[in-house]
C-alpha cells in the first residue's frame, strides 16, 4: 500500500522525513515568528500585487486541502516588488485549518496558532513552468494570510459555498470571476524569510511573505462550510486508510 502523506498518527509531519529528506534541510516551512526579533529593512519595497479575477478557473478538493487553480499563462495576476524580483505569476490559492479554532495554521506567532491560513501560491517567470520554478530556489513566493475568528467574512463566502460542491478527495468544479485580492487585509505589511513548501515535496523554493494583520473568518462559516467538516473527516479518512486500509467511519 502507498504510504501517502498526511496529518495523521502514522503519516504525520513527524514521519515526511522518511519519504522525503529534505524535511530536514536548512530552509523548511512553516517556522514560529518572533515579531519583537524581525529585523526591520529598508531595502524591502512594498508588495505590489495585480490579480485578474478572469483568470480563476476551478476550485478542487485535494485530500489535504482545496485550493482554487488560476490561469497562468499571461502576467495578468501577479506579484511583483516586496522581497521578491522580477514577476511573479498566481498559480493557486489554498487554506490549511484544524479541527478546532484554536489551531490549524502552519506558521504561528509568538508561538501562537491562528485557526487557518490562506496561501497565495507565485511562481517565478523567469523559469519557463511552475514545475521548473518549484525546484529553485528563488522559484515560488507565497503570500500567507492569517484567519482570526471574528466577523463573518463576506469575501469568503463564495468559495466556502463552492466547497459543498467538492466534498470529498479528486473532487473539482468550474470556479470563474473571482478577486483573490479581496480576500486580502487592509494593510500589506509584511514578514519575510526564505523557506520551503509547508507540505510535501517540501521543496526549498519559497519566498515567504507572510501579512502581519489577519483577515476573519466567523464560527459559523468554519463550522457550517460543510466540506471544511467533510474535508477534515476525508482527510482524518485518508490518513486513517493509508495506515491501516480501508474503514468506514
Ligand atoms: N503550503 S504550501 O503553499 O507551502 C504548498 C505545499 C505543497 C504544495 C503546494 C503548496 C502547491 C503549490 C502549487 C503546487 C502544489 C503542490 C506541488 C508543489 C510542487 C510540485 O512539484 C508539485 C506539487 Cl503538486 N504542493
Ligand atoms: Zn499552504
Amino acid at each position: 500500500m502507498s504510504h501517502g502523506w498526511g496529518y495523521g498518527p502514522g503519516n504525520g509531519p513527524d514521519t515526511w522525513g522518511e519519504d522525503f529528506p529534505i524535511a530536514n534541510g536548512p530552509r523548511q516551512s512553516p517556522i514560529n515568528i518572533v515579531p519583537k526579533d524581525a529585523k526591520y529593512d529598508s531595502t524591502l519595497k512594498p508588495l505590489k500585487i495585480k490579480y485578474d479575477p478572469s483568470n480563476a478557473k476551478g476550485i478542487l478538493n485535494n485530500g489535504h486541502s482545496f485550493q482554487v487553480d488560476y490561469v497562468d499563462d499571461s502576467d495578468s495576476s501577479t506579484l511583483t516588488g516586496g522581497p521578491i524580483s522580477g514577476t511573479y505569476r498566481l498559480k493557486q490559492f489554498h487554506f490549511h485549518w484544524g479541527a478546532s479554532d484554536d489551531r490549524g495554521s502552519e506558521h504561528t506567532i509568538n508561538g501562537i496558532k491562528f485557526p487557518c491560513e490562506l496561501h497565495l501560491v507565485h511562481w517565478n517567470t523567469k523559469y519557463p513552468s511552475f514545475g521548473d520554478a518549484a525546484s529553485q530556489p528563488d522559484g515560488l513566493a507565497v503570500v500567507g494570510v492569517f484567519l482570526k475568528i471574528g466577523a463573518a467574512n463576506p469575501r469568503l463566502q463564495k468559495v466556502l459555498d463552492a466547497l459543498d460542491a467538492i466534498n470529498t478527495k479528486g473532487k473539482q468544479t468550474t470556479f470563474s470571476n473571482f478577486d483573490s485580492k479581496t480576500l486580502l487585509p487592509g494593510s500589506l505589511d509584511y514578514w519575510t524569510y526564505d523557506g520551503s513548501l509547508t507540505t510535501p515535496p517540501l521543496l526549498e523554493s519559497v519566498t515567504w511573505i507572510v501579512l502581519r494583520e489577519p483577515i476573519s473568518v466567523s464560527p459559523a462559516q468554519m463550522a457550517n462550510s460543510a466540506a471544511f467538516s467533510s474535508l477534515e473527516m476525508e482527510m482524518l479518512r485518508a490518513a486513517w486508510w493509508t495506515t491501516t486500509g480501508p474503514v468506514r467511519l
